[in-house]
């Protein structure tokens, strides 16, 4: 009798064994190239392995039967059955070629009959197997335990590894850092040394010039040197020559000596002679000088006189000067209609008739059309004078525009008058303007 679990093993290695037989007939008969009448066996082939394949289900279904029971032959035991009912209908060529497929059938039919066999055989044997896996499993279980304790011992290691690592990454931080500052040190050193090695270029070449200069200096001494030797001689030469001129004019020297002597006694003479007029001078200028006090004192006292005449004459005082026509007002009648000596002047106005038709002005002087820029320079004499001896005085016009004003104040001649008054130079140079 089979177990259950005999049983399924058993149908699933029939289901398998079915498959591949089905796979072989349908790659072998139902293919497309294939002639029509090989199309039609295996399709009787396929037929036959179904109803077999009903019989197995038949067969595993019912316990009363066993595989071992079946007959080793039985699918050859059906199989020449199916094989005189296929061959049967056809013609007498075809049978050989179908004879060699169907032999080779049986052959695959076999080899699965085999292996359904080795397979019962398995599962006969499964229960010594089962204990084989068990021991096994604790063989595993052996094994995995070690491997675990392994991989802890292993990631202790890579743990302490780590900490290496991360230790060793300080100190290569560390030896980083370090390795710059040396190399910036370095840097500076080979700056330092390059800047060392230039100095010491320039003090060669400095050098060099020196030497060179010093070379030139030498020549230029010994040059010297020689010039001054040749400037010795001729010295001396001419020494010789001034000793030989003035041994041969000694007796000129001689009278010349007597006639300088002469000389010195007569200019004593014209000393004590200038001496005694030096003397009389001074008393003669110490008697100008007291008269010079008297003229300052008689000049201050005459120009405060001056001054107060010119106070007393009014310090504010008021001219009118008439302006002439000018060339194109040349038909116009004037409205002056007289001058008096005193000052006054008569203006006529037209626009009224009888006793309102003329009026009177009176100023300290009236100057005509017909006055020239001289005249009226003239009576500001005075007041330029009184500026001259320290006093303020400010002369301005007045009058409507075009009347005259700037012609009067500022003539071109003015400067000219100025030099009429023959002033002494520091007067003169405060003057002019
Ligand atoms: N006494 C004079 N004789 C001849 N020409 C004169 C006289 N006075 C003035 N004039 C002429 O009259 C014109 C006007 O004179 P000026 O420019 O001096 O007037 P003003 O009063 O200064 O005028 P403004 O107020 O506009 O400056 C000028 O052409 C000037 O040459």
């Amino acid at each position: 009798m089979l177990s259950r679990d005999e049983r399924m093993r058993l149908k699933v290695s029939s289901e398998v064994a079915k498959i591949h037989l089905e796979n072989i007939v349908s790659d072998t008969f139902l293919s497309d190239s294939l002639p029509s009448w090989m199309s039609h066996i295996g399709q009787q082939v396929r037929e036959v392995l179904q109803t077999r394949g009903k019989s197995l289900d038949n067969l595993q279904a019912s316990d009363s039967l066993s595989a071992s029971s079946l007959p080793d032959s039985a699918a050859s035991y059906n199989l020449p059955v199916l094989i005189s009912a296929v061959l049967r209908d056809k013609p007498p060529e075809e049978v050989p070629l179908l004879r060699i497929t169907l032999k080779e059938l049986l052959s695959q039919e076999d080899r699965l009959i085999s292996r359904i066999k080795a397979l019962e055989s398995l599962a006969a044997g499964s229960g010594e197997e089962v204990k084989l896996v068990a021991s096994q499993l604790q063989l595993i279980k052996v094994e995995k335990n070690k491997i675990e304790e392994e991989k802890f011992m292993k990631e202790e290691e890579f743990k302490n590894l780590m900490k290496d690592r991360d230790e060793n990454q300080v100190q290569v931080e560390v030896l980083r850092k370090e390795l710059e500052i040396l190399k910036a040190e370095a840097k500076e050193q080979k700056h330092r040394l390059e800047f060392q090695h230039k100095l010491e270029q320039m003090s060669q070449t400095t050098i060099k010039e020196l030497s060179l200069e010093l070379e030139k200096s030498e020549m230029t001494v010994r040059n010297t040197q020689r010039a001054l030797e040749l400037a010795l001689g001729n010295q001396k030469k001419q020494r010789a020559e001034v000793h030989h001129t003035l041994t041969k004019h000694f007796p000129t020297f001689e009278e010349l000596k007597s006639f300088l002597h002469l000389t010195r006694q007569e200019a004593l003479q014209m000393k004590l002679i200038w001496q005694k007029e030096v003397v009389a001078l001074q008393s003669q200028l110490e008697r100008v000088a007291v008269a010079a006090t008297g003229y300052h004192k008689v000049l201050a006292e005459n120009r405060m006189l001056y001054n107060e005449v010119q106070d007393l004459k009014g310090n504010i005082r008021v001219y009118c000067r008439v302006r002439p026509f000018s060339v194109g007002q040349s038909g116009i009648q004037g409205i002056v209609n007289f001058i008096g000596e005193n000052g006054e002047i008569f203006i006529r106005n037209p626009s009224k008739q009888g006793k309102g038709s003329c009026k009177v002005f009176k100023f300290n002087k009236v100057y005509g059309a017909s006055i020239s820029q001289e005249e009226v320079f003239q009576d500001t004499r005075p007041l330029i004078r009184s500026v001259l001896d320290g006093y303020n005085v400010c002369i301005f016009a007045y009058g409507q525009t075009g009347s005259g004003k700037t012609y009067t104040m500022v003539s071109t001649r003015i400067k000219v008058y100025f030099l009429k008054f023959h002033l002494t130079a520091p007067c003169k140079r405060s003057c002019e303007y």
